[in-house]
């Protein structure tokens, strides 16, 4: 996936101005930055679902500022999204709601077999196959984003966004939402862009981490790459209390001594990991 020279506004404010991000296949990124600074816009811009005033999005191959309709369907089909929230359904019940892209892009599937890849994919998700039965309403928050899940994962995709899933879990069920994100990219071989706050989540299942701020993205690397920067906002954040803490929690030694040695290594003097090479472009 490539984004490049990106530009969002509403109105006067502007959000992203030339942003750029690669994210490679095969991948977990997480994707950090203060309240506002366009995590969700980002998000939405590359799955369509905001039009930016200007920039390049290749996602898996195909041009998302200019889709040519059927390509357009086919794209769709390829990539699962966990909105905040879950966003799902109420008056559906989970399977119900697991079934809907699948009638959406694959409507000749007969019915038995559709109620069978959606009981399939609540079990994937990490739900008991009666949760197939629930409304959302009768979930607690951490099994409705397990559903949420499932209903991402309904298409078999290549990609999978996730906004935020850790949000509002205790620390217990979002270590184990964590876990079961790294089994299913393991498993299925997915890409994964990941919007959190949550530190542990960045140090239990991230490859690199993209950092937004001034309208773009300032940096990406791995964590000790992003540890080797002086930039304000990310020593606060990864060496601020609650940073320490989440490494604590992990001890990663690699982690460790870059936090320990204030002065590591520059990659390049320049932003961390925003070398282009053996980019494979999810
Ligand atoms: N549809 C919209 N119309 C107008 N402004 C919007 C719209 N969507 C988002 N914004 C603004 O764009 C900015 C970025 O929003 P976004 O939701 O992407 O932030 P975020 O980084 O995901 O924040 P948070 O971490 O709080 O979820 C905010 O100032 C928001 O008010």
């Amino acid at each position: 996936m490539v984004v490049e020279g990106l530009r969002n506004a509403f109105g006067d404010h502007v959000i992203h101005e030339n942003l750029s991000l690669k994210v490679k296949r095969g991948e977990v990124i997480g994707v950090v930055g203060g309240s506002g600074t366009g995590k969700s816009v980002l998000m939405r811009s590359i799955i369509g679902l905001q039009q930016p005033t200007a920039g390049e999005i290749q996602v898996l191959g195909h041009d998302m500022m200019n889709p040519h309709h059927n390509d357009d369907i086919d794209i769709r089909s390829r990539w699962g999204v966990l909105f905040q929230g879950g966003a799902l359904f109420s008056t559906l019940t989970v399977g119900e709601n697991v079934e809907v892209p699948l009638k959406q892009f694959y409507p000749d599937i007969p019915d038995d077999l559709r109620n069978e890849i959606a009981r399939f994919k609540v079990r994937l998700s990490g739900l008991p196959e009666k949760a197939a039965f629930n409304y959302p309403s009768e979930l607690s928050g951490g099994m409705r984003k397990r559903a949420g899940l499932a209903r991402a994962l309904a298409l078999d995709p290549e990609l999978l966004f996730l906004d935020e899933p850790t949000a509002g879990l205790d620390p217990i069920g979002a270590a184990a939402f964590d876990r079961l994100t790294r089994e299913l990219k393991e498993t299925l071989g997915l890409t994964v862009f990941l919007i959190t706050h949550d530190l542990d989540t960045l140090y239990a299942i991230c490859d690199r981490v993209a950092v937004l701020a001034d309208k773009q993205v300032i940096a990406v690397g791995t964590i000790p790459e992003l540890l080797a920067l002086d930039h304000p906002w990310i020593q606060e954040y990864f060496n601020g209390p609650r940073g320490r803490a989440a490494l604590a929690a992990k001890g990663d030694p690699e982690v460790e001594s870059a936090m320990a040695g204030p002065d590591a290594e520059r990659p390049d003097g320049n932003s961390a990991g925003m070398d282009s090479a053996g980019m494979t472009g999810a």
